[in-house]
């Protein structure tokens, strides 16, 4: 068997790794109810995602009647995020193929890490309940190196490769924050055509989409 052409691969999570948009969901719309609104459908919240959980509320506030002042902001965070580490894995799982694929990576001696906008401290709880915290060398939150370092810039990626001892990377993601961070940090991306897009997938980049995790290791062997 030839060398496999990367020593490292970076997964974004929500919508790459794992459906999250289960769990998600009502996290949001618990907040929402506390100020009488509607929810959102599991369906637009998926479009939500991708740019960390403020980021999450804010497109629902939008998308149900408008923003609000900061202090009713400031609780509605608190009460999305203490609903959603209650429930953080009730109906969360990793996508099919994904631990198979995790598996073969790890067989061809690649390094994992996880690069999310989640919050460090929420990831790790959610990929401890799901068993899957030992696959990755490093795990960076969007808030480890600090909010404003978080994705589209190539700051948590460039750390977890050092983290990882250095070497050929490859950024797997599912919305424009993986691309646009992958870019600025010169790696290949794959993009999850299964995942949750902050704009119409075709117009997603990256540099070969797939379909199912199936598909990874062998698209990265062409890459
Ligand atoms: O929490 C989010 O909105 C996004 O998380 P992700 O970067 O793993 O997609
Ligand atoms: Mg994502």
């Amino acid at each position: 068997m030839s060398k496999f052409p990367f020593d490292i691969v970076l997964f974004d999570l929500d919508g790459t790794l794992v459906d999250s948009a289960r769990d998600l969901c009502p996290a949001v719309n618990h907040a929402l109810g506390t100020i009488g609104r509607d929810g959102v459908s599991e369906t637009a919240t998926r479009n939500m995602i991708g740019g960390g959980t403020d980021m999450m509320l804010t497109r629902a506030l939008e998308a149900t009647g408008g923003l609000v002042d900061e202090a009713t902001y400031k609780e509605l965070s608190g009460a999305l995020l203490e609903f959603y580490w209650d429930n953080i894995a009730n109906n969360t799982v990793p996508y099919p193929g994904c631990l198979g694929a995790l598996d073969q990576l790890a067989a061809r001696g690649c390094k994992l890490a996880v690069v999310t906008n989640k919050s460090e401290k929420p990831a790790r709880e959610l990929l401890d309940a799901l068993e899957m915290t030992d696959r990755f060398a490093a795990i960076y939150g969007g808030d480890t190196l600090g909010r404003e370092r978080a994705k589209p810039k190539p700051d948590i990626l460039q750390a977890a490769i050092a983290d990882c001892g250095g070497g050929r990377a490859a950024m797997v993601g599912d919305s424009t924050y993986d691309v646009r961070a992958g870019k600025a940090a010169n790696l290949p991306v794959v993009t999850c055509r299964y995942g949750y897009h902050d704009v119409p997938v075709h117009e997603l980049g990256g540099d070969v989409m797939i379909d199912h995790f199936d598909e990874l290791v062998g698209v990265l062997e062409d890459l």
